[in-house]
């Protein structure tokens, strides 16, 4: 029998200049471990339909279904995304491998204007995130709120070009496109609660990968605190049946073999707004989201579901 020769592991991804940056950091890690990499690049509908409104395109996944069809067919070993762009729940052929260590996870104002601050004066924010706009709209009534989709190039281009005075990224893709020295203001995350998943990269294979593969691949690249984090986080949103259109938030963090999540719902116009606060030990991370969850239901975050439900419909 000839020598075994280890077949490079092949990283799918997005073409957008983030989700690059995420597999090259992937593929990184890897190499650092021993391992032979190769990086394919794959179009998604969420690449492609750049003048919609991403709540408005409708399907779920839109960042994500190309990449897993190529899971499926073996055209891919793994899939990377930005954790926040995952579905909260992903077909029953593939499974979530791991999650890579986190970014800070809050939020940013990135302007030309260094001395930009919001609220002052009447100001045109872009963003495409419906948790952002409602947020803006409860801190920062007097704000006007305009659509900005796109790649991160896409949306700075757009800010350039003056159809806005500032836009509302997360902290984690600004860092990583190296746009940190636009930073206006750092949005406070007891206000701004972040997206579950933000800052996270999420490593997606089919469940039928060869088991030892998989286990090569967890040990390289899943970091265990960020996973308990992610599961508590994904674990409200699946419960919560969010979704990114609905502006649900969430955020986890660890203390010492504690878990503490603190998520909730906003209102489309920012006016009513359910945050919970509960903790568990490590181990019980999903329960401790699908908890939550009940809780802000029971409390009105039924309601306010209903009335965006409908309002979208
Ligand atoms: N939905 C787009 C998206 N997906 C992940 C990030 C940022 C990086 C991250 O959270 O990992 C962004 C852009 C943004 O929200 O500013």
């Amino acid at each position: 029998m000839e020598a075994a020769t280890t077949t490079p592991v092949r990283i799918g991804t997005r073409g957008s200049r983030l989700a690059l940056w995420q597999a090259h950091h992937v593929a990184d890690t890897l190499r650092a471990a021993g391992m032979e990499v190769e990086i394919i690049t794959i179009t998604t509908k969420g690449d492609l339909v750049l003048d919609k409104s991403l709540d408005k395109i409708g399907a779920k996944g839109v960042f994500t279904e190309e990449l897993e069809e190529s899971l499926r067919d073996g055209s891919i070993d793994i899939a990377v995304h930005s954790a926040k762009d995952v579905q909260s729940t992903i077909p029953e052929d593939l499974e979530l491998l791991a999650f890579m260590e986190r970014e800070k996870v809050h939020d940013v104002v990135i302007s030309f204007n260094p001395l930009f601050k919001l609220g002052e004066g009447k100001q045109v924010i872009g963003t495409s995130s419906t948790r952002r706009r409602s947020m803006l709209k409860r801190f920062y009534p007097n704000v006007i709120t305009a659509e900005c989709r796109g790649n991160l190039q896409t949306r700075i281009q757009k800010l350039k070009d003056g159809q806005y005075d500032a836009i509302l990224l997360a902290y984690a893709g600004v860092a990583r496109m190296q746009y940190d020295h636009m930073i206006a203001q750092h949005l406070p995350l007891d206000t701004f609660i972040p997206a579950a998943g933000q800052g996270s990269v999420a490593i997606e294979c089919a469940k039928n990968l060869p088991l030892e593969r998989k286990l090569d691949l967890k040990l390289a690249l899943d970091h265990k605190p960020t996973h308990i984090c992610l599961a508590a986080e994904r674990a409200y949103l699946r419960t919560m049946e969010g979704g990114c259109s609905i502006p649900t938030f969430a955020l986890a963090t660890l203390a010492g073999e504690q878990v503490n999540l603190q998520a909730g719902i906003i209102s489309l116009n920012g006016e009513e707004l359910i945050l919970e606060t509960l903790s568990a030990h490590i181990s019980q991370a999903e329960v401790l989201g699908e908890q939550l969850a009940h809780a802000v239901l029971s409390r009105g975050g039924d309601r306010i579901l209903e009335s965006i439900r409908k309002e979208k419909a």
